[in-house]
């Protein structure tokens, strides 16, 4: 526990990580779309979290190509996975929270091979990595692609949303996770329920609030990133803020955005630059400047506005996040700490 009995800040925890890491984190890359990219079929509504069922060994070959790869944070594979969407495949509720828990534990068991005999040439003297336990938002579970837009229906209530995201919030944290990362979060309504989900369920452990953005200037659902961002900055038990599988092109701009309104260290992953088409469940190329090369050309330029833990989202790859990990720890930006000293 991070908090231990003290004051809640979960900032300053997870900023004395960053420190330790160098002065900018890394943070894996896609797991759904690297399981994808392994052969796993996610032509299905549980999508990645299918595999906790089905292969989780898979997950786990994925965690640690990612820790070989140079990542000092992990996400679990519980993106998708909800209790009423395991129900609805015929797992029993038991065993829907424990799949659940399964997600924690597969990236946790990576980490340990990874200690035991993986190759840490890229990852020497760097602290262990952290298991952060993926909740994604609730447009995830509909499965409609509605991360990317907000748009959860006009009769969305905050409490249905609290409802929906309780008892998940509750086993993933109960699984024991270092952090929790909601994930992908499309709108300011989806915050404020995470923010007092928290609270009322005295989660010790330092969460992360990463949104969605179609624009540069304001969430996927057209709330002021800056106004998601500060609901995000009044909650203790937030320790970062940033932006996830969102294009690389926007991310700087976002970063600037959401400086002004916190000083919690800000988490940006973004995704390839593709978008996602939920009809087909396939990326299309609609930026016209995709791939590896471009993404890290920008990494210095995240770190330098302020990121303090960089990594990518769908469809990046080991690979991205390889080059990633040498952008942020060769270069140097002695000049522009990620990480204001403290
Ligand atoms: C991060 S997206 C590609 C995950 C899949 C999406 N929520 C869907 O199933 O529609
Ligand atoms: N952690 C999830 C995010 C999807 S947007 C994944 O990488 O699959
Ligand atoms: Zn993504």
């Amino acid at each position: 526990m991070w908090f231990g009995g003290g004051p809640i800040d979960a900032a300053g925890a997870l900023r004395g990580f960053v420190r330790e890491a160098g002065g900018c984190a890394v943070v894996d890359g896609g797991l759904g779309t690297e399981l994808e990219a392994h052969g796993a079929d996610l032509h299905d509504a549980l999508w990645s979290a299918k595999c906790l069922a089905s292969a989780p060994h898979l997950i786990r070959k994925v965690h640690l190509d990612y820790l070989e790869a140079g990542a000092d944070v992990i996400i679990s594979a519980s993106y998708q996975a909800t209790i009423e969407g395991f129900q609805s495949r015929g797992f029993s509720r038991d065993e829907s929270e424990e799949l659940l828990r399964r997600s924690v534990h597969v990236a946790q068991e990576a980490r340990r091979v990874f200690a035991a005999e993986g190759d840490r040439s890229s990852r020497r003297g760097r602290p262990p990595a952290l298991v952060a336990a993926s909740v994604g938002s609730y447009g995830a579970y509909r499965a409609d692609g509605s991360e990317y837009s907000g748009d959860y229906g006009k009769s969305m209530t905050k409490e249905d949303l609290k409802n929906f995201h309780r008892r998940r919030l509750q086993v993933l944290a109960g699984a024991g996770p270092d952090l929790i990362a909601f994930e992908t979060i499309p709108n300011k309504l989806e915050a404020q329920v995470y923010a007092e989900l928290l609270e009322e369920n005295g989660i010790r452990i330092p969460a992360w609030f990463s949104f969605t953005s179609k624009d540069g200037v304001n969430a996927a659902s057209g709330d002021p990133i800056n106004e998601c961002a500060a609901v995000a900055d009044s909650c203790p038990r937030v320790a970062a803020v940033g932006v996830n599988c969102t294009a690389p092109r926007f991310i700087h701009g976002l970063i600037l955005s959401i400086k002004k309104v916190t000083s919690k260290p800000i988490v940006v992953y973004p995704n390839s630059g593709e978008s996602y088409v939920a009809e087909t469940n396939e990326w299309v190329d609609s930026d016209g400047a995709t791939g590896t090369d471009d993404f890290v050309s920008r990494v210095g330029e995240w770190r330098r506005a302020g990121a303090a833990l960089i990594g990518g989202c769908c469809r990046t790859s080991p690979a991205t996040v390889r080059a990633i990990a040498r952008a942020v720890r060769e270069a140097e930006y002695d000049d522009i700490p990620a990480v204001a000293v403290l």
